[in-house]
């Protein structure tokens, strides 16, 4: 399959209300991060955007920025977040391709996404890139209650009857998701109910193969600037040198009575 941003947008900019073009025809590296209300998405992303260089899209968060922005779609994204509804596929990938075309990034966490088997079909039908691989977070439902109930984010969302509902859409939609990339062999499961520190460990050793890459650069980056240092050291040899050839052939003496001069106070 095609996963280049360009091509992703031909498909989009026949859209009519599309906006702005795909800059690049770079590939696409995108990662679904998927797992129950409260499982830890935004806070595994965050130390992965820190380690790995990925841009996170939060589609709850993008969703939530637009339902604030006053536009007409708003009403209709607050009322169903408030039900623990999946917002129709169309308004959230066009959040999500703006979001992508401003990051300037070619690597990106969707987090939140596909939540069903609609959003997975259309993102595939129009954005044409297909995920490296689907990063789970599998916890236990009594511990995601208890942490979504401790958040004080002051999201509408965190109360137990809009949990509850968040619950079941999970059970019953995204599920069949897990289920479906399991059986492509995209599925990365991580046991999500243990502390954040040993959770990341486990996301560190799924997302080895983005590591290597930024190794590599910053290892190039090292011998870059050791190589810099050393042209320096060596001009600044080739002047001195030159100086000291310079002076010795217009005052010879003063030369060599300035060495052993030198020579004495050493
Ligand atoms: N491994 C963990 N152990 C204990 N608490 C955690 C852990 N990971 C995250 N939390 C806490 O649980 C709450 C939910 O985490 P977070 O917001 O990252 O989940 P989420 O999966 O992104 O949620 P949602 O799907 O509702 O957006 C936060 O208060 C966070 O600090
Ligand atoms: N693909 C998505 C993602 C989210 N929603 C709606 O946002 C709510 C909050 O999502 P979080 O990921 O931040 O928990 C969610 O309950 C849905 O109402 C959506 O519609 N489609």
């Amino acid at each position: 399959m095609d996963t280049t941003l360009e091509s992703s947008a031909a498909v989009l900019d026949t859209q009519k209300d599309a906006d702005g073009s795909f800059p690049t025809d770079k590939k696409i590296t995108v990662v679904f991060v998927l797992g129950g209300p409260g499982s830890g998405k935004g806070t595994q992303c965050a130390n992965i955007v820190e380690h790995f260089g990925f841009t996170h899209l939060s589609t709850g968060d993008l969703l939530r920025a637009e339902s604030k922005s006053g536009s007409p779609n708003g009403i209709m994204i607050r009322d169903m977040m408030n039900e623990g509804k999946i917002v129709p596929s169309e308004v959230t990938i066009k959040l999500l391709r703006k979001a992508m075309l401003e990051s300037g990034n070619d690597k990106f966490l969707i987090d939140g996404f596909p939540r069903n088997e609609e959003n997975r079909a259309a993102f595939e039908n129009i954005m044409k890139i297909e995920p490296e691989f689907v990063l789970y977070f599998d916890c236990p439902v009594e511990e995601l209650e208890r942490r979504l109930l401790n958040r004080n984010q002051g999201r509408d969302d965190d109360n137990i009857g809009t949990i509850q509902k968040r619950f079941k859409v999970f059970i019953e939609s995204t599920l069949p998701i897990l289920e479906y990339y399991n059986s492509k062999g995209k599925l990365r499961k991580i046991d999500a109910g243990k502390p954040v520190d040993e959770v990341f460990e486990d996301v560190k050793a799924v997302l080895s193969p983005f590591a290597v890459e930024a190794n590599t650069c910053r290892k190039s980056n090292v011998s870059m600037v050791l190589g810099l240092e050393y042209l320096i050291y060596l001009v600044k040899r080739l002047f001195r040198a030159a100086r000291m050839l310079l002076t010795h052939l217009f005052h010879g003496t003063a030369l060599e009575e300035g060495w052993h001069a030198a020579s004495i106070q050493k």
